[in-house]
């Protein structure tokens, strides 16, 4: 339908209009002189109910003289043979009573088959015939009831296969009530077989890509958001890729967490978390937590790798704690704790390089390294490829740089102290497998080079002590702060996942915990309280960013609402943790929670190409709109896209010794990533990452770099400078960082790049 004309079009070239000397139009009705294309004047057209219009170019009407004004708009015509007006192009109106102009709106036309206008909105029309909607443009529908305008929102209509969601365009749906608005969210779906979310392109999975609702009804039906793995036999097979509930009813349901293969031999195969091994003979196959020692002889020999228990009976089974030798001659062979050399002379001699526990009894025991007399070994003459777990406090009185630090890539659980760990378990009456500090490290640390799938599972030998626990929670903050003013850090970005630390609003409930009252909202309090007064104790600025984690893509739109909601209370940004070799799916909740990141300002960071490829670097980056990498060392990998990163100076977040002993990097330092970094004067920084588990310091980490990669004073302090111009804080107090780096290295401001 054509528009109404504007009113400038009405003053057709034929007329002029009078008007007022101001030059508005006059109040009353003004003259209209009319000028045919001759220039001659018309006169005034005579008759009641004749107006006809001034420009009326129409076909002859019909009738007695019935032409109104072209807009005329009165709705109280009398009788029939009533007004055409002079634009009207719509349909032929059916005789009598019909017309109405144009752009007639009032809905209170009398009787049946009243045309509504062409843009009628009004209400819904009462009765059957009634109007389409003007643009109504979708298939033929079926009479009676069907008609609903096109961009009908209201709430459902009654009725079988009646309400179309507006922009529906999805295939049709068979049976009753089947169809749902596109974006449709509701957890309450009632009997199976019913919704279909939207972009849907599965089979037969009935639930919506982003439902997330725990109480799935009927069989058959729980998929877990984005699995994808086999097709699962039915029934009660079908589990979440991460689902962790050991409640799992039915056999052969209870699968460890994280546990990968599909194929493990009749029933009652429980598997200890993280093992990997499916060649283990049936039954009573479940290995100690973490072993990975040879295949031991005979049934029932297995003990867990750090049994300390009393002592076994019958020959050569009571191993020292982490012993790993199986050549050991000889009955009673336990070693002290920290031996690893098979190679030294003598019988029960031996002690780790750094032991430096309580004087032991005999000759040629136990020396520090740097002790005088004879079979001495000086720190030196380790190298740390071999003797790293136990160099850290050896070695803390030789310092890598003195000058203030900044420290961006942390991991609040994996830097508690172990002491904490007996203190909160003691009070909270969690057992333990070691009751000292010295027992409880030689279970925490990572001794060996390894892959991150073990270094992850080292977080479950403690974190059940401090998850839920409120003091605990706060205090692991606190003390945070006060270890890092001890490294001489002025600035450290500290982070967590605040699920792993909850045991309510979470789910699963981590740790094998049981529900408490303590929700990430509450971690992250807790977590921000603490870091303040550690803030305020010891003169280190410290602010936090929340991680998701790799394999529980449902949590993470929590983590980045709680990165918003406390972002004035020290929450600086996002990161994505976990295990990088798990197959996350880009339309995961990770994707959505850093869209959202984007679009609410926070800042975002992802563990990448630690030991996963450089597509998970180029994925962060360009999906996930990283601003700065966690580790990114497989970057090299792909020489296009580490150019680009340097082009950009893209932040990477190096952690040596931690690449060591997720077997992240090659062990031998000389060949570090790092290295090629400095080389290329990347912009990246120098982090502990784990310090409990590396059993580690910063000052490690820069001794590390300094003795092994020939890392100078300026280049540290150029990584640090780095760091502050990459670290999440607010533009004005990232240049009084940068000013307070400058004044200490004597420098003049510039950039560090
Ligand atoms: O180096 C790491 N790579 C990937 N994930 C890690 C690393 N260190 C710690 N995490 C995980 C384990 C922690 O529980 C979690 C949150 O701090 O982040």
């Amino acid at each position: 339908m054509r528009p109404p004309p504007a009113l400038g079009d009405l003053r057709a070239p034929h007329f002029i209009l009078h008007t007022s000397p101001t030059g508005l139009p006059p109040l009353s009705t003004p003259t209209i002189s009319q000028r045919t294309s001759h220039g001659t004047t018309g006169a005034v057209l005579p008759g009641p109910r004749t107006t006809r219009a001034l420009c009326y170019q129409g076909p002859a009407l019909p009738g007695p003289p019935t032409t109104r004004a072209p807009h005329y708009q009165d709705p109280v015509l009398p009788g029939p043979h009533t007004t055409r007006t002079l634009h009207y192009q719509g349909p032929a109106l059916p005789e009598p009573h019909t017309t109405r102009a144009p752009h007639y709106q009032d809905p209170a036309l009398p009787g049946p088959r009243t045309t509504r206008a062409p843009h009628y909105q009004g209400p819904a029309l009462p009765g059957p015939r009634t109007t389409r909607a003007p643009h109504y443009q979708g298939p033929a529908l079926p009479e009676p009831h069907t008609t609903r305008a096109l961009h009908y929102q209201g709430p459902p209509l009654p009725g079988p296969r009646t309400t179309r969601a507006p922009h529906y365009q999805g295939p049709v749906l068979p049976g009753p009530h089947t169809t749902r608005a596109p974006y449709y969210q509701s957890p309450v779906l009632p009997g199976p077989c019913t919704t279909r979310a939207p972009h849907y392109q599965g089979p037969n999975t009935t639930r919506a890509p982003y439902y997330q609702s725990p109480v799935l009804l009927g069989p058959c039906t729980t998929r877990a958001p984005y699995y994808q793995g086999p097709v699962l036999p039915e029934p009660c097979a079908t589990r979440a890729l991460h689902y962790q509930s050991p409640a799992l009813p039915g056999p052969r349901t209870t699968r460890a967490p994280h546990y990968q293969d599909p194929a493990l031999p009749g029933p009652h195969t429980t598997r200890a978390p993280y093992y990997q091994d499916p060649t283990l003979p049936e039954p009573h196959t479940t290995r100690a937590l973490h072993y990975q020692g040879p295949t031991l002889p005979e049934p029932h020999t297995t003990r867990a790798l750090h049994y300390q228990g009393p002592a076994l009976p019958g020959p050569r089974t009571t191993r020292a704690p982490h012993y790993q030798d199986p050549a050991l001659p000889g009955p009673h062979t336990t070693r002290a704790p920290y031996y690893q050399d098979p190679a030294l002379p003598g019988p029960r001699t031996t002690r780790a390089p750094y032991y430096q526990g309580p004087v032991l009894p005999g000759p040629r025991t136990t020396r520090a390294p740097t002790l005088p007399g004879p079979h001495t070994t000086s720190a030196e003459r380790f190298s740390p490829p071999d003797y790293f777990p136990a160099m850290a406090e050896v070695l803390s009185e030789a310092v890598g740089f003195e000058q203030p630090k900044v420290e961006l890539h942390v991991h609040l659980d994996g830097a508690i102290r172990v002491q904490t760990i007996l203190d909160v378990a003691k009070r909270r009456g969690v057992p333990l497998p070691a009751d000292t500090v010295e027992g409880m490290t030689q279970i925490i640390i990572v001794q060996e080079p390894a892959t991150l799938t073990e270094f992850l599972g080292k977080f479950a030998e403690y974190m059940h002590v401090i998850a839920g626990d409120r003091e605990a929670i706060k205090r692991i903050a606190y003390e945070f702060v006060e270890d890092k003013a001890k490294e001489g850090v002025v600035y450290v970005e500290v982070r967590y996942s605040p699920h792993f630390l909850a045991n309510t609003q979470v789910e699963p409930i981590p740790w094998d915990q049981e529900e408490g009252d303590v929700s990430p909202d509450d971690v992250v309090r807790l977590v921000n309280e603490g870091l303040k007064e550690g803030e305020k104790a010891f003169n280190v600025q410290a602010r936090s960013i929340l991680c998701c984690m790799r394999h529980m893509p449902n949590w993470s739109m929590t983590v980045v609402e709680l990165c918003k909601k406390y972002r004035r209370e020290g929450v600086v940004a996002i990161d994505l943790a976990g295990d990088e070799s798990l197959n996350t799916d880009a339309q995961s909740g990770h994707r959505l929670a850093y869209e959202e990141a984007v679009l609410s300002g926070i800042h975002r960071t992802v563990h990448a190409g630690e030991v996963g490829p450089p597509s998970v670097v180029k994925e962060a980056v360009e999906v996930l709109k990283a601003e700065r990498i966690g580790h990114g060392y497989r970057t090299l990998e792909d020489p296009a896209l580490y150019k680009q990163l340097l082009d950009q100076k893209m932040h990477f977040e190096v952690c040596p010794i931690s690449s060591k002993f997720t077997g992240a990097c090659d062990p031998d330092f000389t060949k570090h990533p790092v290295i090629r970094f400095r080389e290329d004067k990347a912009n990246y920084s120098l982090n502990t990452d784990d310090p409990l588990i590396f059993n580690s310091t910063l000052n490690l980490d820069y001794l590390t770099a300094q003795q092994h990669m020939g890392f100078t004073q300026e280049e540290f302090q150029r990584l640090n400078i780095c760091a502050a111009e990459s670290c999440f804080l607010p533009e004005e107090e990232k240049k009084a960082l940068l000013t307070k780096l400058y004044e200490a290295y004597g420098m003049q401001k510039s950039t560090g790049f």
